[in-house]
């Protein structure tokens, strides 16, 4: 099978990477979309992510819950540990030796990825699927695709998905406002961050979730 895989801290998921999944599938002919939320992620900070794993997990599951070529993986779903792309790359190809998978990701990851641990043992485990995403132009993005491919060996190809420009950010500190954040997340994640109170008291509310500036 050709899996792709969608990473993320999805705090919460919302429409943007519903999108990048789902153009993924289509244009490169992808039998299954994984949603992968990693447990405690190394570039964000631990107090931040402590508590919230189940609730970003669930609002993974409830995003999805009626598409049936998207799944969720919880092989990063661990709070105690850090989650390393390179690491879950190598442990999945083990763990499925006859699958393909497909990395994908929004531009501003694709421009970092060299400060990601081990990264250069990714590009052998997979094909990064690197969409575009608020400021870089498509020119940019070609320019560090190829720049990656010569340096590293690294397999890219372009995912053209429509321009949105939403972040888990933006819905957070919308939600903390007391903002609608209806249509940027699905509505079962809409009613789910209501329901859980999720963002919304000053400083940092009972379930640990970040609070924006
Ligand atoms: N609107 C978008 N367009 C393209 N790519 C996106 C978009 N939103 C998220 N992504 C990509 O999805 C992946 C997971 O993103 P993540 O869960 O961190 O969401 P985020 O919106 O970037 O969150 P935050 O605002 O908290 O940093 C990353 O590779 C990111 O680049
Ligand atoms: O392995 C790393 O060092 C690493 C560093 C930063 C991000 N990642 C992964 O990249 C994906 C998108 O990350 P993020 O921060 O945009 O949610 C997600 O799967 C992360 O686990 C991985």
């Amino acid at each position: 099978m050709k899996i792709g895989i969608m990473g993320g801290t999805f705090d919460p998921i919302h429409i943007g990477h519903l999108l990048l999944g789902e153009f993924a599938y289509e244009d490169f002919g992808l039998d299954e979309i994984w949603f992968l939320p990693n447990g405690n992620p190394p570039h964000k900070k631990a107090e931040d992510m402590k508590d919230a794993l189940r609730h970003r997990i669930e609002m993974v599951r409830r995003a999805i819950q009626n598409i049936p070529y998207f799944k969720i993986c919880l092989h990063e779903a661990n709070e105690s540990l850090h989650s390393y792309t390179y690491k879950t790359m190598q442990e999945l190809n083990e763990l499925y030796p006859e699958d393909d998978f497909y990395f994908i990701l929004g531009a501003d990851s694709l421009f970092t990825i060299e400060h990601w641990r081990y990264f250069e043992e990714i590009f052998p485990t997979c094909t990064i699927l690197a969409a575009m995403r608020d400021d870089k132009d498509i020119e940019d993005m070609r320019m560090q695709i190829n720049y990656l491919k010569q340096i590293y060996g690294a397999k890219i190809q372009l995912l053209q998905a429509p321009l949105l420009e939403i972040s888990s950010t933006v819905i957070r500190k919308r939600a903390a406002k007391g903002l609608s954040v209806h249509f940027m997340v699905p509505d079962a994640v809409d009613e789910y961050i209501k329901e859980n109170r999720l963002y919304v008291t000053k400083g940092k509310n009972k379930n640990g979730f970040r609070q924006d500036k």
